[in-house]
Order: structure tokens, then sequence, then C-alpha cells
């Protein structure tokens, strides 16, 4: 089954019950030896070791959780991990409920989007990162053609429908009105102090200049402007101008190769948002019924009720996610996610048309309002940029992710990391382990600012805001039934320690429940007796090891389209699997 664990459960692997030992789990599976009754510190003596929880919401029996400890590294990590799972593996011979909770797509919240490209789009690289921890692929639509997304469209589709237990949701990013220099017979070098040109004739590449795709650059740019060069690599201020060309004195050189990005520091290119290329390509995306738009570029609300308008017309159920990457899309910031349903923080443009020390300050600010009106936010761009080349990360990049994972981000992202890089398959591994890790610190029970505002549907509201108080007390997981996914993207939005099982009769919503944090969707027929689906879907959960007999599930029923309810009545139960 799909993605994600509660807290809970990573510590009821992790540490001896009984005991409440500090035992890490491979050491826990071994014979006790000296080395494990020795080497590793009683937590009480130890505060280097030891996170404690401090949730305003106090859990019953979470606060008799025991305190956990950090693993050193990301690498141990992953060697612990594999480890841990190998002796599990051992250990379960003979155990009917194989655990689910095994493998990497299931125990984590937040989610991990890759960007599929020529180190992963075939048919094995698929399965591997899906089964590694994929859980939305992302196409990229500057780069390739329909025909090579449609084979990788085709091959996540392949997978969703063998797959049992997992889903992959697919996510098209519009190219948008990119501003690049055009191509080059081969790299040329800028050196500081040089004078350099962009024009705007075509099919220029000399040492000295170089074509703009973007006849409008010359009236864009003033004398005085920062242009920066593939999201800063480079850097050049402008000198003069003249009818067709802008003439600059290079700043920061480098090396400069073909089709690179140029932002104007400060400015948005006064080009439209969707671009005749991307309604191409938006088409493109309904006919293979992708998941989500990742749109590029967006300036104002008008361009995303622009698209929604278009989705209906063609009847097509697709979620617009607004990538927040230009100065103007952060002066509209409200109204462009209030007409979203969610929002990336695609920090490579943000900043290099923003000032970079602003990111991380936009980061939060995005996820926050994101939060506070129940939109999904990808935090996405240079997560793991060292790992295109090298088998592991910097701890800065560790860190960064463990920021997006605690600021509460439904999703990371990962680029080149797995479009071009040499590890892709370590890098989602990096990510999943690090996210899970951060998880297993944050307590539950955050209440959003604005409790029943967000959805407009209070009723609804109060019985996910009771749920997940129910979860977060009773420390445990909440099922929930839906067919349009809205009940289980609001619990989602109240962040509950435990897994939200999100049972679904539609495929598209189980697919799309992959981005959001928390949610694990499951598809399953549903019955015309409530309490007959019920008992399927809790043996369905306690079949693939999710819970086990005896744990108690909070089961939600609610949302706008009630499932049998005749009335317009809304219930939590707890119940015993
Ligand atoms: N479908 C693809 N076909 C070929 N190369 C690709 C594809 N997708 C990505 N890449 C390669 O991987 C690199 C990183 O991917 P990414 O999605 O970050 O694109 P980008 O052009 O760097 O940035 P942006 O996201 O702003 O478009 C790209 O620069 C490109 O070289
Ligand atoms: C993802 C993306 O487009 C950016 O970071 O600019």
């Amino acid at each position: 089954m799909a993605q994600v664990v509660a807290t809970r459960s990573i510590r009821a692997n992790y540490f001896s019950k009984a005991s409440g030992s500090l035992q890490d789990p491979v050491e826990k599976l071994k014979p006790a030896s000296f080395a494990s009754k020795v080497l590793l510190p009683d937590h009480r003596k130890s505060n280097a070791v030891v996170l404690t929880r401090n949730s305003r919401i106090t859990a019953k029996r979470a606060s008799r959780a025991e305190p956990e400890l950090i693993p050193v590294s990301p690498e141990d990590v992953l060697k612990r991990e594999e480890q841990y799972e190998q002796l599990r593996g051992i250990q379960q011979v003979g155990d009917g409920s194989v655990g689910m909770w095994s493998k990497p797509t299931v125990r984590r919240k937040t989610k991990i989007v890759c960007t599929i490209g020529p180190s992963t789009n075939k048919r094995e690289m698929v399965w591997k990162l899906a089964e590694a921890g994929m859980n939305v692929a992302r196409l990229n639509m500057s780069h390739g053609d329909h025909a090579s997304h449609q084979k990788v469209i085709d091959l996540v589709k392949e997978y969703n429908a063998q797959s049992k237990d997992n889903t992959i949701a697919i996510m098209l990013d519009t190219k948008g009105p990119e501003v690049r220099s055009g191509d080059l017979p081969q790299p040329i070098t800028l050196t500081t102090g040089q004078e350099f040109t962009f024009t705007i004739k075509r099919g220029v590449g000399t040492p000295d200049c170089v074509s703009v795709n973007y006849d409008d650059f010359v009236n864009d740019v003033e004398v005085g402007d920062m242009l920066l060069v593939d999201g800063g690599m480079m850097s050049l201020v402008v000198k003069s101008k003249t009818e067709d060309s802008v003439k600059c004195e290079v700043i920061d050189g480098g090396e400069l190769k073909s089709r690179r990005h140029l932002n104007v520091r400060g400015k948005s290119a006064t080009l439209p948002s969707i671009t005749e290329k991307d309604w191409d390509d938006i088409k493109f995306g309904v006919d293979n019924k992708v998941d989500f738009y990742a749109v590029s570029f967006v300036k104002d609300a008008e361009v995303v009720h622009e698209l929604k308008n278009y989705l209906q017309s063609c009847d097509a159920d697709i979620h617009v996610i607004v990538k927040i990457e230009s100065a103007d899309s952060i002066r509209n910031l409200h109204s462009i996610i209030t007409a979203s349903d969610g929002a990336m923080v695609a920090r490579g443009d943000l900043g290099a048309e923003l000032p970079i020390e602003e990111v991380p300050l936009l980061q939060e600010e995005i996820i926050r309002t994101c939060r506070s009106m129940g939109k999904a936010v990808i935090v996405a761009t240079n997560m793991l940029e060292s790992m295109i080349v090298h088998p592991t990360p910097t701890r800065a990049e560790v860190s960064d992710i463990a920021i997006a994972v605690r600021e509460g981000a439904d999703a990371v992202m990962l680029s080149g990391e797995t479009a071009h890089g040499k590890f892709p398959l370590k890098a989602v591994k990096v990510m999943h382990t690090v996210a899970l890790r951060t998880e297993a610190t944050i307590s539950g029970g955050e209440m959003p600012p604005n409790l029943g505002q967000a959805f407009k549907n209070h009723m609804s509201e109060m019985f996910a805001y009771h749920a997940t108080m129910m979860s977060n007390t009773l420390g445990i997981s909440t099922v929930v039934f839906t067919r349009t996914g809205f009940m289980a993207i609001l619990l989602s939005h109240y962040r509950p320690s435990g897994t939200i099982f999100a049972f679904t009769n539609e495929k598209r919503i189980q697919q799309r429940l992959a981005l959001y944090q928390g949610v694990c969707p499951i598809y399953m027929e549903f019955s015309d007796d409530a309490e007959e689906t019920f008992k399927t879907a809790l043996a369905l959960l306690q079949k693939q090891g999710m819970v086990k007999e005896g744990e108690e599930v909070a089961l939600v029923q609610s949302g706008r389209q009630p499932i049998w309810r005749f009335q317009s009545t809304h219930n939590i139960l707890v119940r015993k699997v």
C-alpha cells in the first residue's frame, strides 16, 4: 500500500516497547552484544541524542512513547535501513503480514516529486524510482518532445496498473515564457570585465554575441539592469542598447552553453504566462489525463482562471499547481494561490529574479500561505544538487530537506538529480531517509490558524479537526472514504500525527492524493453497505500489515458528497481492527 506511516509506528519498529530502550532497529534485531549494550547510550543520561515531544495537544499514549535516537548521517541511515530491512526480512519469514511498512514508499508523510529525464526515462528506472519512494513523476516540457513524454506517461501508467499497493501521480510542468540564450556550436567562456552582447537576431552564436529567444528583450531591459545567466552561474550588467541588441559587461564569468536561462534581476518578462507552446502541451496533458499541471511564471490569478475555465470546457479534472518564481508572482501571491490547487516554490528562477537571500524567507511565506488556505505546496530546486555528480549529499542539502519538511511542505522535489544525474536512486533514498527522520521529530496537532475558513465547509472542517485531535490524542491512524478526495485533502491539511488511509473508488483520485502530506491513498470498490465497506477496508489494512489486530483507528464519515449517508450526518468512530 502506498506512502506513509504514523510516527508512532516508526517508534514501534525502532524502539523496544517493553524496555523502552534506545536500541536502533538493527541492534534490536541482533542478539544482544557488548557493543549494543555498551556503545548505545542510555537516553536518560544523554541529551545529545534525545528529542522529546512538546506538543501543545499532549497525546495520552504518545506521551508514553520513548524519546528517539538521532542517526548519525544520511549515509549511515541508508546502510542502517538496508541492514534493518534485511534482518527484518529474515525475521519475518513465515509471517503472513509481511509489512508494507518496510517499503520506502509507505512510512514517510512528505511526498517526493522526481523529474524524469535521460537518466530515468526507461522502464526499469521508472520502476526502481517508484519502489525507492517517488510519489509524483514530473515531466518538464522545457525539454524533450511529446513522443518522449508520452513514453514516460505510458510507463508510469503501466507501473500504476500492475502495482497493487502503490500509485504514482503525473505532473506536467509547462515551459512558460522562459527567456533563454540561443544555440552555440560549442560552449564559450565569458571572462569578468569582457564586453558581451545579446541580440534578438536569430542564429547568432559567436564568442562575444549570442541570440536571445525573445523579441521584446531589448524593450524589457534597461541600462544598469543585472542579467543572470543559468540561474546566476554568470552575471552581466547592461551598459547600452540598440534596436536589436543589448551590450553588457561580464561581472561574473563562466562557461556559456546552449539554451541557458536568462533572468533580469527584479523584473518579469512581459510575455503571457501561458504561451502557444504551453497550450499545445496542456492539450497533450488533457489527452493523457495527467494529474497536475505545474504552471511556470504565473503572474496573476487571471492566468489560473483562464486555465481552469479551459479545463472545465474540456471536462478535464486536472489540478493546477502554480509555480512561484517571478517578482510578479510574489506581488500577487495571495490571489494566485487562492485561484489554484497548490503552489511550487520554484527556487531556481525565484532566486534569479529576486535577491537570493529572499528565497528562504519566501519559501517559508509561501508554505505558510498554502497551509493556511489548505492548498498543496511543493519545495523545488537544488535540494540535492551535488548528487547530480556525487553519490552523497552535502550536509547543507540534508538540512535544506529537513527545513522544508519541518516547514510543512506536502512534497519536496528532485530536478536534475533524477533527470540527468548520475545517482538518481540514491538521491531518492537520501530524500526519503531525511524526510522520514525529520518527521519522527515533529509532534502532530498544530492547528491551522484559519480553522473553519479554508474550505468554506464548516461541518467537514470541524470533523477533520476533531478526527485529527482524536488521532493525536489516542495515537491512532485515520481511515477515510472519499470519492472526490476532498475529505482526505482536508484531513491532510490538519497534519494528524497518524497516517491518513484514504480509500477511494476512483483511480484518478487515488493518483491525485499521492501528492498530499500524510495521505496513503488506496483504491477499493465501495459496496452499498457502509459496514461491509468498513470491514473490507480494515481487513485490507490488516492484511497489508498496515494496522494490527486489536489496533484502533479513527474512522471518519464526512465530506461534501455523502457516501452511505441518507441525511447530512457526519461522524467519527473509533474502531478496533
Ligand atoms: N525530458 C527531458 N529530456 C531531456 N533532458 C531533460 C528532460 N528533463 C530534464 N532534462 C535535463 O535535466 C536538467 C534538469 O532538469 P530541470 O527540470 O531542472 O530543468 P531546467 O531546465 O534546469 O530548469 P527548469 O525547471 O527551470 O526548466 C535539464 O536542464 C535538462 O538538461
Ligand atoms: C522548478 C523551477 O522551474 C525553478 O526552480 O525555477
